[in-house]
């Protein structure tokens, strides 16, 4: 029997591939890897269910890293997809769940879709000019991890562009409820454009490399691959403010720009008031 792990792309229930539809099709059971990304904001379970007229269970967090025992198990008899947003293999890579699945010799078969990965070339940056992405995650009152920032460092010298994945929260307990042991959660949190310009803008202050400014060129995304997807570009101080709408965000810190990479930034450039 074959454990299918099925790209579902960024836009809504539609996107999956004939290959991944007729998958769901034959599968026993359906699971959604549902923590690490987010399908077009209308798009509920109940419309991937009546889409694919089947079952869908939600594989959070602890489900996935505790080992999928169940799904696992189910995949040795019987067929079984695990459906990923985007591309199973873009940015999250679900590699412990094949190896998992090879050590019980399960066959894999991988169905890929589009990711933000590679539907980020949307906004005109080459993507043969990027340096490495790096993951921004929410500062609490007591941490503020920037080991990122030395990676833009990098890029930044290099020249090259630097995609800015942007946090994701959901299933989070507070410390006072886990401490407790209470099963209670937080509402989900999506990092957006404007939080993450201010702390790229609070770690040049603190590490004072010159890494980047205010003035420096980038572009915010949202819903990208969705109907009301938004790009727009400006300076990081002119993006602070502008409201890039309902999740998922991403932004880019822009490197040398190809002059046609420039035409195109100023077709999405923020309107000055
Ligand atoms: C772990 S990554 C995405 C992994 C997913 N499997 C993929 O291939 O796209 C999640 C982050 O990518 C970005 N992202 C994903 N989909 C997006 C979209 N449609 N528009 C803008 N940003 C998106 C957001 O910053 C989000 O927090």
């Amino acid at each position: 029997m074959v454990l299918y792990i099925i790209g579902l792309g960024l836009g809504d229930e539609k996107d999956v591939t004939i290959k991944g539809f007729e998958a769901i099709k034959k599968s026993s059971k359906i699971y959604l890897e549902a923590y690490t990304s987010l399908l077009g904001g209308s798009t509920s379970i109940e419309a991937l269910e009546k889409f694919y007229e089947k079952k869908i269970i939600i594989a959070d967090r602890e489900m996935v890293e505790s080992g999928c025992e169940e799904m696992l198990k189910e995949s040795t008899e019987n067929d079984v997809s695990f459906l990923v947003v985007g591309d199973p293999f873009g940015a999250t890579t679900h590699t412990d769940l094949v190896i998992r699945a090879k050590e019980l010799s399960i066959p894999v078969k991988v169905i890929h879709n589009a990711s933000i990965m590679n539907a980020i070339g949307c906004c005109g940056l080459q993507l043969y000019s990027y340096g490495q992405t790096i993951s921004m995650v929410f500062f609490t009152e007591t941490t503020k991890p920037d080991s990122w920032y030395d990676r833009v460092k990098i890029n930044r010298v290099n020249g090259m562009h630097t995609l800015c994945l942007l946090d994701i929260k959901v299933k989070e307990q507070s410390i006072e409820n886990m401490c407790r042991g209470r099963l209670i959660y937080e509402p989900p949190r999506f990092m957006t454009v404007n939080q993450c310009i201010e702390q790229l803008l609070e770690i040049e202050e603190i590490r004072k490399e010159k890494v980047y400014d205010q003035d420096t060129l980038c572009i915010g995304l949202s819903r990208v691959g969705q109907d009301d997807q938004q790009i727009i570009s400006g300076t990081m101080k002119e993006l602070l403010d502008v409201d890039f709408g309902a999740p998922l965000h991403s932004f880019i810190i822009c490197g040398d720009m190809h002059f046609i990479e420039k035409e195109y930034f100023e077709t999405f450039r923020v309107k000055k008031n």
